[in-house]
């Protein structure tokens, strides 16, 4: 049984806490954020350990009545496994904590390739990430170039790919972020991101591939 924290509880944190609470080899050991409105009250009812990652987020939680178990170091000590979950930028900070700790960790979209080293999308590179002290989960924009190149190139329909990514929808309150990329808000630098990254995954597969 593996011990499973979740630091940041927001769009993707509460769905990997979830998956981790489905497992039969994995404990989600706590969840760690710096928020005490509804977001966490989630994880409050699913009765998750709730961690602060800040003595000013405790402070809050506690006004707000959440039970808190301790400190982020507090939730590190009694996991095997961090799956940081924080907006991008922050998780590539924790990055230095982890490594302290000896801690394995799993960053997102979010943060650059070059933070882990290894980038995972598992239809293409499960195999890579076994044993490694730490992985990158592509975004979902990367993860859709990745399946759709992937399958036609198993195909044999692949000679190049030159696309088009048209974002239809964002999170709400990131919206003037230009989150619907391509759709109101035209992308303002080519190749977008997006591209790039998928070649961080499979360098050999998509190395033919213009970007
Ligand atoms: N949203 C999406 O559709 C997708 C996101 N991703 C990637 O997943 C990662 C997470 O994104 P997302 O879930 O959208 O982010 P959210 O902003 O929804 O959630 C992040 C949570 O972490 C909290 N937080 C901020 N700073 C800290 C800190 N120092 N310690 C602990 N918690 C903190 C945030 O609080 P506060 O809100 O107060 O800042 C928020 O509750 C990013 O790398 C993103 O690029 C990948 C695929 C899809
Ligand atoms: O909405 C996302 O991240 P964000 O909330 O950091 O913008 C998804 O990870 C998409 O990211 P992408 O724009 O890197 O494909």
């Amino acid at each position: 049984m593996k011990n499973i924290a979740v630091i940041g509880y927001g769009v993707i944190g509460k769905r990997v806490a979830d998956a981790i609470n489905l497992q039969d080899d994995m404990k989600l050991s706590g969840v760690c954020d710096i928020i005490s409105d509804w977001r966490i009250q989630n994880a409050v009812r699913k009765k998750y350990d709730i961690y602060a990652a800040t003595q000013e987020a405790e402070d809050r939680m506690k006004s707000e009545g959440i039970s808190v178990k301790g400190d982020m170091h507090d939730l590190l000590k009694k996991s095997d496994l961090v799956v940081d979950c924080t907006p991008k930028k922050i998780a590539a900070q924790n990055v230095a904590i982890y490594k302290e700790q000896n801690i394995k960790f799993i960053l997102h979209g979010g943060e650059k390739h070059e933070t882990t080293g290894h980038s995972f999308s598992a239809e293409n590179n499960y195999q890579s990430a076994l044993n490694l002290d730490a992985t990158r989960v592509v975004s979902c924009n990367t993860t859709s170039i990745l399946r759709t190149l992937t399958a036609l190139k198993r195909a044999n329909l692949l000679d190049y790919a030159r696309g088009t990514l048209l974002r239809r929808a964002t999170d709400p309150w990131e919206s003037h972020l230009g989150g619907i990329m391509n759709t109101m808000v035209p992308e303002k630098d080519i190749p977008s991101h997006q591209g790039p990254d998928a070649k961080s995954v499979d360098p050999i597969w998509m190395s033919s591939l213009p970007q």
